[in-house]
């Protein structure tokens, strides 16, 4: 194993136990013909052990390309700036750099397409999404393409890999696991792709699970028996989840704590209970109100005018042209920094305690 200089990429330990991952200020900007492209714009993100943390936003408002960054697949236009600080659960499955005990690797530091990138992805940190054909090949069965991850990350052992690939099936409630193992993706339905998807991410026991939109495509029944079996292979795991969506429903069905995303920034980050209860930001009651309900008798609000695209953008609040409390010279003047309203509660907006 080439032992890199440690301080390119090895940060010190923080000092939060809990943490499994912090995100601190990082940007992907997207240079384009038109002009520079912020996409994701200074967020910071705390992922703990365990949790799940649920970010949520409208079309547009860089979740996906957060989740690129964190696994560093950004496509090569865009710049990442910041800090990606993992805490590794197992060291020994990092390759190619040797972290001291309680230290943090930063993500950003790392070649994108070097081997130490290469084992994090898949055995610290792994991802499903909406579309399980993505994740698969349609040629080779669902057993060889879990046992090829195994084989990468856990063991040389076919026998072994092909025991755990087995395993990890069943316990994502899967039927007849052993003849799923020699089918092919088409053969399967979508629940089961999905299903199968997720045995293929947790097999490699990753610190970090990254789920986005992952049911978005499903029937509501099968919607809701994933998300449950997202929650209790997190809770028997001890997998830390960060769940993305534009859905509110979900947030409110998956997250420990939220960060609420617009045109690139995090405006509102706090626990569920008190971002449904008494959330601060105008954004993020405006999209508490565009939520349907059956028990809701009043009249169901859209949110006024259309997200701004992130090129170019004035200065202030980039929610400034929707918002209802917002006041020329105060609101526009300049940036508008993401401050602390209660303990844990942080929210980008000058008028929050007027929400
Ligand atoms: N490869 C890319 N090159 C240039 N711009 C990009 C690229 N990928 C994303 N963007 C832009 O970055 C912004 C954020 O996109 P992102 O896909 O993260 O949004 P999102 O919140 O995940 O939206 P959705 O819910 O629709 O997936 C958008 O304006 C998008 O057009």
């Amino acid at each position: 194993m080439t032992v890199r200089a440690r301080e390119e990429f090895v940060k010190p330990a923080s000092g939060r136990e809990d943490a499994v991952m912090e995100v601190k200020n990082l940007k992907v900007h997207f240079q384009l013909d038109e002009g520079l492209l912020k996409a994701v714009d200074g967020v910071d993100l705390t992922i703990r052990r365990g949790r799940t943390l649920g970010i949520v936003g409208e079309s547009g408002c860089g979740k996906s390309v957060t989740s690129q960054a964190l696994l560093r697949i950004v496509p090569a236009s865009g710049k990442v700036e910041g800090e990606i600080l993992l805490y590794p659960s197992d060291r020994s499955k990092i390759d190619g750099i040797d972290i001291p005990d309680g230290d943090p690797v930063d993500l950003v530091g790392l070649d994108g397409k070097g081997r130490t990138i290469r084992s994090i992805r898949g055995g610290e940190i792994a991802m499903i999404f909406q579309e399980p054909m993505k994740a698969f090949s349609p040629i080779h069965t669902i057993g060889d393409q879990i046992m090829e991850a195994i084989l990468l990350h856990k063991t040389a052992n076919r026998k072994e890999a092909y025991d755990i690939a087995l395993e990890t099936l069943r316990k994502v409630g899967m039927s007849n696991p052993e003849q799923r193992m020699d089918e092919y993706p088409h053969q399967l339905s979508g629940g089961m792709r999905q299903r199968a998807m997720i045995a293929m991410a947790l097999s490699c026991e990753p610190s970090i699970l990254i789920a986005d939109e992952p049911t978005t495509a499903l029937d509501v029944t099968v919607q809701a028996q994933v998300l449950q079996l997202i929650n209790e292979l997190r809770d028997h795991t001890g997998t830390s989840v960060i769940f993305i969506t534009h859905d509110l429903g979900v947030i409110a069905e998956m997250s420990d704590e939220v960060a609420v995303m617009y045109l690139g920034k995090v405006v509102e980050y706090t626990d569920v209970d008190t971002l449904f209860y008494g959330p601060k930001h105008p954004y993020t009651k405006a999209l508490l109100n565009s939520i349907p309900s059956v028990a809701r008798r009043d009249r169901l609000e859209s949110i006024e005018g259309t997200v701004p695209f992130p090129m170019n953008l004035p200065p202030g609040c980039g929610f400034y042209s929707r918002c209802p409390l917002a006041e020329d010279g105060v609101c526009n003047a300049g940036d508008i920094p993401l401050r602390e309203i209660a303990r844990g509660h942080r929210v980008r907006c000058v008028k929050a305690e007027q929400v």
